[in-house]
């Protein structure tokens, strides 16, 4: 083993899922530049590594120094200095201005920023402005390198200290070496496995309560993510065990402290189940406010003049004449259409529910012309941008994001709640099966008692994202009207891609025989290697050439984020075909390039972009190290390391896709995903496509999707709450 010393000249490859890196770096001694090789995903260009590793030579690229560990350190060189300052790193110094400065004070560069900064004054083209920001952006890097110093010593990358650095700012080391999990809880993108690695090396003990404390609290998170709003004790107990690696009998005690402490909920009833307190009081929540909604009478004209005839005349069927709707929208609704629109008029709450093409949008226009009819006043909301976007488009009226109808405003959260509730007589939610509990709950708080709500969604669609099965919940505790609408109408049945999402549904394959005139494809590609191949000429060439359509209109949409055919090879595959720029900013292994496109991947209240907003880089700035994403025409912008928030979006997850249309889809559909592969997956990922759908892979993976109905229940006790046999 032996170390060298070298200044990274540039970064040849990275491979973000495994790490691999291959750098381009100068070495003294030696003439040409020297190839290193390891797992260095987060260095940057200009930085100085102390590299730790051996010699190999390698049958392809030849001579190359394989590293083992690595450490960064302040380069000692005027080469070394001027790459350093000259990366980007230091806001306000790029290439031209390193040089100068560096040809100015030569070996003295470092020690006149840090003691004497004014004498920068006398390198051509910097002013004090200038001067100012180099000196805040240099004190900020030093500090950063002293935390990413205290991580290294304790094992950690340096990739969080940016952020655990924006975080605590210069509390950073003390709030570490106090209680390391706290990361986990405070910092995004910090789990407890990281945290638990720093403890680990500052040799805080595998029983310690902090410790056990932290590990339950993430498996619980864990379980939410998985779409649990509670865990079974037991459940609990055993994968916090296996987490913690750690002895049934502490952890136990360590829940039974939490509990007492109020960190967690206990309640017992068929189960014993353990909540985090936002889930329980949610889930309790939204199953007391629904049922107070049903049982409380409307006010509006419509209610009064309907209870009142139905009173008068003794009839319980007494409802809106639908003739006058259906002059008014040039319609003639079916019987169930009928139905639903009547239904609407005398609920307080009730579900409308559909697959796609089966007259929804059509008979929400029903219903909310009827309601119009009486003057009544509507809001309109949906989870995601673009099903607001849509529903608007739909109907001809103002809707909204649930967290712009809330009136998100971060930090204090949402200004609409049940002390200042939202004003209106009906409240209409479209894709509610992307509702999970926790918005569910925040909704339904500012929605007051006087008002109806008309909960719209497709059942059979992936459920949401985040813990509950709300909508199905709702809809199988049987207190509320649901209409189910089931017929697909003449103009919907000429849609393959409707028909085949209707067939698949009923566990059928849908018809895969390609012809002229159609919207669903199917390409046989047995290999993964394959598909992707395909993927790539579909996307950059053929549809693009077929349809005259610019490939950042198409979607490529995946069953898995891993693997050949999952979306993180297929983004850098796809972003080496379709973006030609040179350069961008890197982190983690990923690069953006200008004219990316990418998606947010956490919702951000302060910059008001939220998981799933899709965007394309509209400027990199190499010098300041940031970028500007336009979503939709607004300019964001991004710090090298908020770049994290951020994921290309060449191709997505179809969970990442719920409540998003797009025109044409580009779906790979293999064994490879076979763990995946799930009806309602492949429901959902279909029923994305609004004019075009392409499916490249096999018909046994198809097949095996299509039949696969094992929907991995979830831990919820809405339904049991709504139908009162769990209080
Ligand atoms: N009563 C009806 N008579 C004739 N056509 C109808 C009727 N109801 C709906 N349709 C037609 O069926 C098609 C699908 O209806 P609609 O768009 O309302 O369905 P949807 O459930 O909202 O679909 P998606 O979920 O795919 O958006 C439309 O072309 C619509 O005009």
């Amino acid at each position: 083993m032996m170390k060298i010393r070298c200044v990274v000249e540039r970064i040849t490859y990275q491979n973000p899922e495994n790490g691999y890196t291959v750098l381009k770096t100068r070495v003294k001694g030696y003439e040409d530049l020297v190839t290193v090789v390891g797992n260095l995903l987060e260095v940057n260009a200009g930085s100085v590594l102390l590299v730790e590793g051996n010699w190999k030579v390698d049958a392809k690229y030849g001579r190359q120094f394989t590293a083992l560990s690595w450490e960064e350190t302040l380069p000692a060189t005027l080469y070394g200095m001027e790459k350093y300052l000259g990366s980007g790193l230091i806001k306000g110094i790029g290439p031209k201005f390193a040089k100068r400065i560096v040809q100015r004070f030569g070996m003295d560069t470092f020690t006149v920023i840090e003691d004497n900064i004014a004498l920068l004054i006398e390198v051509p083209g910097i002013g004090n402005k200038r001067i100012q920001m180099i000196g805040e952006s240099w004190e900020r890097q030093k500090e950063i390198k002293n935390i990413m110093l205290f991580l290294q010593e304790h094992g950690v990358s340096t990739a969080f200290a940016a952020k655990i650095f924006r975080q605590y700012g210069n509390e950073s080391i003390r709030v570490v070496k106090e209680n390391p999990y706290r990361l986990a809880d405070d910092i995004w993108g910090i789990g407890f496995k990281t945290a638990d690695t720093i403890a680990g090396k500052m040799g805080v003990s595998k029983e310690a309560f902090v410790r056990l404390r932290s590990g339950i609290m993430y498996t619980l998170g864990e379980l939410a993510d998985e779409g649990h709003v509670y865990a079974g004790k037991e459940q609990l107990v055993q994968k916090a065990c296996g987490l913690l690696e750690a002895e049934e009998p502490f952890v136990v005690m360590t829940l039974d402290q939490m509990i007492k402490d109020e960190d967690l909920i206990r309640e017992v009833n068929q189960v014993e189940a353990i909540y985090l307190p936002p889930f329980y009081f949610a889930e309790l929540g939204t199953a007391n406010k629904l049922r107070k909604l049903m049982d409380r009478p409307a006010q509006d004209r419509l209610w009064v003049q309907l209870m009142k005839a139905r009173k008068e005349s003794g009839k319980e069927n007494l409802s809106v004449d639908v003739s006058g709707v259906e002059q008014y929208v040039h319609m003639e609704y079916d019987e169930i259409q009928v139905n639903a629109i009547r239904q609407a008029a005398v609920s307080k709450v009730m579900v409308l529910t559909g697959g796609p093409g089966t007259g929804k949008t059509t008979t929400t226009r029903g219903i909310i012309t009827a309601f119009r009819m009486y003057g009544l006043k509507i809001l309109l909301a949906a989870p995601t941008g673009r099903a607001a976007r849509r529903l608007s488009e739909a109907t001809g009226l103002e809707a909204k994001t649930i967290h712009r109808l809330l009136e998100c405003k971060p930090p204090e959260g949402y200004q609409k709640t049940e002390e200042n509730p939202l004003e209106g007589d009906v409240l209409i939610v479209d894709e509610c099966s992307m509702i999970d509990i926790l918005l569910m709950n925040s909704l339904l708080k500012a929605v007051p008692e006087s008002m109806r709500l008309v909960l719209i969604g497709d059942i059979d669609q992936l459920p949401s994202v985040g813990a509950g099965n709300v909508l199905r919940d709702i809809i199988d505790a049987g207190c509320f009207p649901v209409i189910r609408l089931e017929r697909v109408f003449r103009q919907a049945r000429e849609s393959r891609i409707i028909m085949s999402a209707h067939r698949i549904n009923r566990g059928m394959m849908p018809d895969l025989s390609n012809g002229r005139n159609t919207d669903f494809f199917f390409l046989q590609k047995e290999q993964p290697e394959d598909a992707v191949s395909e993927i790539v000429s579909l996307v950059k060439n053929k549809l693009p050439g077929y349809y005259k359509i610019p490939p950042a209109s198409i979607q490529v949409l995946t069953p898995m984020q891993r693997g050949v055919a999952g979306a993180t090879n297929l983004n850098l595959v796809l972003q080496e075909a379709l973006n030609h720029e040179s350069d961008g900013l890197r982190r983690s292994g990923f690069i953006f390039k200008l004219q990316d496109k990418v998606m947010q991947i956490k919702n951000n209240y302060e910059k008001e972009v939220f998981n799933g907003d899709i965007g394309f880089v509209e400027s990199v700035d190499m010098q300041n190290r940031t970028l500007t994403v336009s979503f939709d025409g607004r300019s964001i912008s991004y710090e090298a390391s908020e770049l994290d928030e951020l994921v290309h979006a060449y191709a997505t997850t179809i969970h990442k896709a719920q409540g998003s249309e797009y025109p044409v889809v580009v779906m790979p559909v293999l064994m490879s995903h076979f763990c995946m592969l799930q009806r309602n997956l492949l429901y959902t990922g279909i029923t994305r496509a609004k004019k075009i759908l392409v499916l490249v892979g096999t018909k046994k993976a198809l097949a095996y999707g299509i039949r696969n109905i094992t929907v991995t229940r979830r831990n919820t006790m809405l339904k049991e709450r709504l139908e009162g046999s769990v209080s």
